[in-house]
C-alpha cells in the first residue's frame, strides 16, 4: 500500500542531516543534502566498525539483521530536540537498513519529527528500508525517500538536489 508521505518545511537550523556509511556511498549522498539544504552533518557511528574485509562485514550484518542487533553508538546528537525535519541515511543491507540505523532511530524521542529516509544501493532500490524505519519509528511523520544507486552516487548530484527540492522546502 502507498504510505502517506508530507513535504516538509523548516529553516536550515531546523534540518538534520544523519547517516551511517560503510563504504562512502551514503556519506557522499549525506554531504550532498547538507550542501543543498544547510542543514547539519551527523555520522552514525558504531563504537566497533564493522569489519573491513567486505565478505565478513556481509556475513555480520546479515547475522545482526536477523538477530535483531541494535550495536552501541559512538556520539549521540547534540540538542536534538531543536532538530524538524530529520534526513536519514542508510546502505542498503540485506534489503533493510544498517544496524546502527536501527539504534539510531531507537535512541530518540520522534514524536512530531519529520523523518526523510535517503538510501544508497548495490541494485536493489530502497526494498524495506522504508518501512522498517516506518516501523522503528511509529510517532514520526515521514517524507517521500529517496534511493540511489551507490555505484553512481558521484553523478548523481542533480537527482539528489530535485528529489530535495521535492522533500523539503528550505526556509530561509
Ligand atoms: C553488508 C552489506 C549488505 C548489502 N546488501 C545489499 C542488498 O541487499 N541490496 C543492494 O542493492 N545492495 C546491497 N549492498 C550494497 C550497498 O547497499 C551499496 O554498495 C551502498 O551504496 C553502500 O553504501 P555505503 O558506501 O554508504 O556503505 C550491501 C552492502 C553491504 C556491505
Amino acid at each position: 500500500a502507498e504510505q502517506e508521505t508530507v513535504k516538509a518545511a523548516a529553516e536550515p537550523g531546523k534540518i538534520l542531516v544523519a547517516y551511517y556509511s560503510y563504504s562512502g556511498n551514503t556519506r557522499f549522498a549525506a554531504e550532498q543534502i547538507q550542501k543543498d539544504t544547510g542543514g547539519t552533518l551527523f555520522e552514525i557511528k558504531p563504537v566497533k566498525p564493522y569489519p573491513a574485509d567486505y565478505n565478513a562485514c556481509v556475513e555480520l550484518a546479515k547475522r545482526e539483521i536477523n538477530a535483531g542487533v541494535k550495536p552501541e553508538l559512538a556520539e549521540k546528537v547534540k540538542e536534538f530536540d531543536k532538530y524538524d525535519v530529520i534526513f536519514v541515511g542508510t546502505p542498503n543491507w540485506w534489503s533493510t537498513m544498517a544496524p546502527p540505523v536501527l539504534t539510531f532511530l531507537s535512541s530518540y524521542d520522534f514524536s512530531g519529527k519529520t523523518i526523510i529516509p535517503f538510501v544508497t544501493h548495490g541494485g536493489g532500490g530502497m526494498a524495506r528500508c522504508e518501512s522498517d524505519m516506518r516501523k522503528a519509528c511509529p510517532k514520526a511523520v515521514f517524507g517521500k525517500g529517496g534511493a540511489f544507486s551507490g555505484r553512481s552516487i558521484k553523478e548523481a548530484g542533480t537527482a539528489l538536489a530535485r528529489w530535495v527540492d521535492e522533500v523539503v522546502t528550505v526556509k530561509k
